[in-house]
Parts: structure tokens; C-alpha cells; sequence
């Protein structure tokens, strides 16, 4: 069910001959992107990343180092004060708030800490929601063939997470960990280019939270980029990459990350 989108952009001339094969476009561009609050704070300072498709990033740093501020920028749920953000290929920057909040629903999902399901909704209708959402309000009354697909890629996405099974439950009957993986599939319902996740593991214990990683991995290697905050060295190691923010800027960058790298580098941030 998982395939890639975007792919190989071409520029130059017309024929063959003048043909030039550039680098397929970063499915997450950040350039230059600062946030200034009033009061003086700079939370993020002229932080540049690019993430292919296809690829995790984890992001770490000590507490107010900048992570939440880096990941609400890159997804569009908060405006940078400068620099430039891009989705597969979109700018953010020029968007009003409708073109923005079309393709945070269409491109991109999300995982938090804090499980916000809908209690009243049942799992399936809980992994649904995007699509549910994705004719806007007034929206009452689809065609049953649209509920039936729609109803389909919410089971194809439980099943992808191994809770097909729980599809009718209330949320509060899942544990934590299942809740989480609930969120997971929502978060890949919409077939998204870019999946953000502020501290998905922060709740859960070691091993629930090995499963939950293992399904970003999962995302990540069918072409999904993936976006991770974490405090968590072992959780960065599930990571292609480790990002480090010190102070709203970045700090260092680690590939192949492995959990003891990560908490030394941590610790030497810390000590700066
Ligand atoms: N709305 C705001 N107004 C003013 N300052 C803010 C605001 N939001 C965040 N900050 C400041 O920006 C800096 C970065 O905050 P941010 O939440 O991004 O850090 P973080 O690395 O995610 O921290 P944590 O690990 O504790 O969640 C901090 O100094 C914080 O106090």
C-alpha cells in the first residue's frame, strides 16, 4: 500500500542533449528558518536541513534547545519569522491559512506524546478521521461508495499497525502502546509525504516503544520521510540520521546513530 511520490525533477533545455537529471527534490527542505518570539527569545536560529524521501531523522538536543519549535515549523503548524520551509517541493512561505491547512491534511501526518484520540470515536473511525476531515465541515453526507473506501484504507492502516482486530473498540480499551499505534496509522492513512512525531515513544515503556518505533522505521523504508523529536537515544537510533540543536541552532549531525554516540554527544552538549 506504501509507494513514493515526487521523484526526478528535470530542468534545462528541450531535447535529450540539453536535458539535465537533477537531484530529486527533498520530500522536507528547511533553509535559513529562524523563529523569534517577542520578548527576545530566539527559539530557532537560521536552522537548514534536507530530508530525502524515504529517510527518519531523529531530532535531539537538551530541554529548550528548540525541537518542538523546529518540528511545528517544518510542518506548518507555526510560521517561521525566516527562512523558508518546503514539502515535497511546496513553499510554505507564500501559503494563506486554507492552502496551509490542506496540505498539513493531505501531506503530512503527525504523532504526538499525548495520545489524543477521540474517546467517543470508535478505532476505526479514530484512524479514519484525516479522510473523515478531508471534505471540510458540511461534509455530512458522502456517497456510500466514498465511506466504503474510506472505511477500507482506515482497515488497510490498523492492519498495517497489527490492530485490525480492535477496529470497533472505544480507545480507552487499548493500552497505551496500542493507543499510540492507533495514532500511528492515523497519521498514515492519507498516504503522506512527511510524517512528524514530537516524543511518540515518550509515554511508553521500553519495549511498546521499540514496536511503535519499529513502525515509523516501517514508513520510512516505503518512502515515507520521517520527522522524530526525541530524548531518547535509543529511539534516535532507529534513525538514519540524529539531528542536535543547541540553543536553536544545529548543533551536529550523527548518520547511522547509535544510542551510546547519542547520549555522549548529549552529555557534551550539556556541558557547553
Ligand atoms: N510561545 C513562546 N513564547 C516565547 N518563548 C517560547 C515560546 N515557545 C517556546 N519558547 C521558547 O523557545 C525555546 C525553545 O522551545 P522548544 O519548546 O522548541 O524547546 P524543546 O527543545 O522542544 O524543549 P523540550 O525538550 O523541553 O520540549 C525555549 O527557550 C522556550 O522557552
Amino acid at each position: 500500500m506504501f509507494w513514493r511520490r515526487g521523484g526526478t525533477r528535470v530542468v534545462g533545455g528541450g531535447g535529450p542533449a540539453g536535458t539535465v537529471q537533477a537531484e530529486p527534490a527533498p520530500a522536507l527542505a528547511l533553509d535559513g528558518v529562524s523563529r523569534a518570539y517577542r520578548g527576545g527569545v530566539t527559539a530557532l536560529d537560521a536552522v537548514s536541513l534536507r530530508v530525502p524521501a524515504g529517510r527518519m531523522v531523529a531530532v535531539l538536543g537538551r530541554s529548550g534547545s528548540g525541537k518542538s519549535t523546529l518540528l511545528q515549523c517544518a510542518a506548518g503548524l507555526d510560521r517561521p519569522t525566516a527562512g523558508t520551509v518546503r514539502i515535497g517541493g511546496t513553499s510554505l512561505t507564500g501559503l494563506g491559512e486554507a492552502a496551509l491547512t490542506r496540505l498539513r491534511r493531505d501531506r503530512v501526518g503527525f504523532v504526538f506524546q499525548s495520545l489524543n484520540l477521540v474517546p467517543s470515536l470508535s478505532v476505526l473511525e479514530n484512524a479514519a478521521l484525516p479522510l473523515l476531515l478531508a471534505g471540510g465541515p458540511g461534509r455530512t453526507r458522502r456517497p456510500a461508495g466514498t465511506q466504503q473506501e474510506e472505511a477500507g484504507r482506515a482497515r488497510a492502516a490498523l492492519d498495517a499497525v497489527g490492530l485490525a482486530d480492535r477496529a470497533d473498540d472505544r480507545p480507552d480499551l487499548l493500552s497505551g502502546g496500542q493507543q499510540q499505534r492507533v495514532a500511528v496509522a492515523r497519521a498514515l492513512v492519507t498516504d503522506p509525504d512527511v510524517v512528524f512525531a514530537d516524543e511518540p515513544t515518550g509515554a511508553l515503556d521500553p519495549v511498546t516503544a521499540a514496536e511503535v518505533l519499529a513502525l515509523l522505521r516501517r514508513a520510512a523504508d516505503a518512502g515515507r520521510t520521517v520527522l522524530m523529536v526525541t530524548h531518547d537515544p535509543v529511539a534516535a537510533a532507529w534513525a538514519d540520521e540524529a539531528v542536535f540543536l543547541h540553543g536553536g541552532c544545529l548543533a551536529a549531525r550523527m548518520g547511522t546513530p547509535d544510542a551510546g554516540e547519542v547520549r555522549r554527544l548529549l552529555h557534551e552538549l550539556g556541558r557547553r
